[in-house]
């Protein structure tokens, strides 16, 4: 049972934000395929047949107590994506974990991790969530995209996908986007002259946080929540706390066999947590049905974008809306926040990455205007920000799959149906033969017609790929584009006087009236990335670091 747990517990270090839907990250063309890479799906590679095929027993990889020793020991318990790296260097691309009885199947580079998604089946499993669905069952609820399974899943996904993944109905929700950043922008102003320095934005991640939930609330619910204004609401704030608090007792939960979990202390706040999160997600929803309510007594159009279009549609019961919206609610709150705080990060500490973007958003949108969906289309630079921040750090290091309808063949092991298989994102996308110089922040990496710009297209997939990739993709990108093409800072100190870390000492170099200092103090309780000047980890107990990176505000 103890391995059992331990397993789980790796998984969800690994995988957390595998509770968290994604979208396909590749082109329509690449999902085209070609016939070398469709071949996987269907078929054993050419020259090989179950006689000639390795086996799991043939499968390197660490015994049970070698694995204790590296997560103990060696202290990688909170650094597993560090140790898809190690264990890469030892065992190669495909290695197999074991924790007493149970194995599963790591897979860290670009191909293999292509081979399992390609043979994934018509309804992809990352794993049971045991934990979150006893919650659902205790309480009554239904399945939400991220703790459903099966043809139910794809059932929710069908519902859930037009208004969400479709580039032209997502790009409606600007407008709405944009009225959060203008907030969000004039909130880090007044922040900044409230502090004392005049300069320092103190816990910008947390603002982030507060934004990017202020944003997803406006895509579904169509109206604010005030997490910008100076008093936030206290139940929006406690929203926001509940999410990272789930995340890390669902973490410590697994830990324990499931019928410990009702006399644990820890397994009552982790059902409070969720009681919060389908709380405020109802009082939402509610308000929505009565004013569509209104509207059919008044004989008045029903008119709305995302919430009320799935209610209209009728596709979903009012329990699975419930899930449902509230599983979309938390993939909104640490998502894009964490990869904004990581993308300012790099562009403070890179001036001219700074003012490239800076010149490529000025020159395609002039002026003060706000760039239109049309306008942030033709910015590349942008994009490969972003792109290249989430290679960097990617919000799910390390995903799952199940492949639960037959055996799969993967790097040449033939490996038995639901078999537990290890993703290892992090170490694909750290790769030097994709990306050289891996750990270093180029953009243009992911520029069309570089040298650089080679590389496997999986080796990078922070949205995942298939049909049970990001639900949330596209408002995500479309919330990172408009923040970041909108703050227009531009580098003007150069050098290293742009950038100092308090932590570190130092003073910050010049500081005009268009300078802001942005401190965070980050990942508060969840899973968070910690944007730190000598020290990007990823962390889970509550630090104080600041990043304190200066920026130029070019408005
Ligand atoms: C930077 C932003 C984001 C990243 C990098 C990201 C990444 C991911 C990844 C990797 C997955 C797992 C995909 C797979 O297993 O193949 C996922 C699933 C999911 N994400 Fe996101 N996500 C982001 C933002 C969002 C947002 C804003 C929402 C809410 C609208 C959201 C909702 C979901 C949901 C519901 C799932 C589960 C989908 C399913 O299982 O069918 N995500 N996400």
């Amino acid at each position: 049972m103890l391995a059992k747990c331990l397993l789980r517990c790796m998984l969800s270090r690994s995988g957390l934000r595998e509770d968290r839907a994604v979208c396909c990250a590749v082109s329509a063309s690449f999902l085209a395929g070609s016939e070398s890479r469709r071949r996987w799906s269907t078929e054993c590679p050419a020259g090989l047949n179950n006689k000639t095929l390795k086996t799991m027993a043939d499968l390197p990889g660490p015994s049970f107590l070698t694995s204790l020793y590296w997560l103990f020991v060696k202290g990688y318990m909170d650094k597993t994506h560090a140790m898809q790296i190690e264990h890469k260097k030892i065992y190669g691309p495909i290695w197999k974990s074991k924790y007493g009885p149970l194995a599963l199947v790591n897979v860290a580079s670009a191909d293999l991790i292509e081979q399992v998604i390609r043979q994934e089946g018509k309804y992809p499993i990352r794993t049971d969530m045991p934990h979150w669905r006893e919650y659902r069952r205790l309480r009554s609820h239904a399945y939400g995209p991220l703790s459903e399974l099966g043809s139910e899943w794809h059932r929710i996904r069908s519902a859930l996908n037009p208004k969400m993944l479709k580039p032209k109905e997502v790009s409606l929700y600007a407008p709405a986007i944009n009225k959060v950043v203008t907030e969000f922008i004039s909130k880090v102003y007044w922040l900044r002259e409230k502090d004392g320095s005049g300069v320092l934005v103190k816990d910008l991640a947390n603002e982030l946080y507060k934004f990017a939930f202020e944003g997803i609330c406006t895509v579904l619910f169509e109206t604010r929540m005030g997490c910008l204004e100076e008093k936030v609401p206290e139940d929006t704030q406690k929203f926001i706390s509940a999410v990272g608090e789930m995340f890390r007792l669902s973490y410590i939960v697994m830990l324990f066999p499931k019928p410990t979990w009702p006399y644990l202390p820890i397994w009552k706040t982790f059902v409070a947590c969720w009681d919060h999160l389908f709380k405020v997600a109802k009082v939402f929803i509610d308000k929505k049905m009565a004013a569509i309510q209104e509207n059919v007594k008044k004989g008045e159009p029903v008119e709305g974008e995302y919430l009320t279009h799935l209610l209209a549609s009728q596709k979903l019961s009012v329990t699975e809306i419930y899930s449902s919206i509230t599983e979309l609610l938390l993939g909104g709150v640490d998502t894009t926040s964490n990869t904004i705080s990581w993308a300012l990060y790099h562009l403070a500490q890179d001036p001219v990455s700074q003012n490239k973007l800076y010149e490529e958003v000025t020159a395609i949108s002039p002026g003060k205007q706000i760039p239109t969906v049309e306008e942030i289309g033709k910015m590349i630079f942008l994009k490969a920000v972003i792109k290249e921040t989430l290679r960097l750090y990617p919000v799910v290091p390390g995903n799952a799959r199940v492949p639960s309808e037959k055996e799969v063949v993967v790097g040449g092991y033939l490996i038995p149906k639901k078999t537990l298989f290890h993703l290892c994102h992090f170490a694909a996308s750290h790769d030097e033969n994709d990306f050289p110089d891996p750990f270093a922040f180029q953009p243009e990496r992911w520029m069309r017609g570089n040298e650089k710009w080679k590389h496997h297209p999986f080796s990078s997939i922070p949205f995942g790929f298939g049909v049970r990739a990001c639900v949330g993709r596209r408002v995500a990108e479309l919330e990172m584009y408009c923040t970041l093409s909108r703050v227009r800072t531009r580098a003007m100190g150069g050098g290293d006087k742009t950038h100092r870390c308090k932590s570190h000492g130092g003073d910050v170099g010049d500081m005009s009236p268009t300078t802001f200092r942005m401190g965070g103090t980050c990942g508060g309780d969840t899973w968070g990335i910690i944007p730190h000047k000598s020290k990007h980890t990823f962390r889970q107990s509550r630090a104080e670091h600041f990043f304190d990176s200066v920026f130029n505000l070019a408005t």
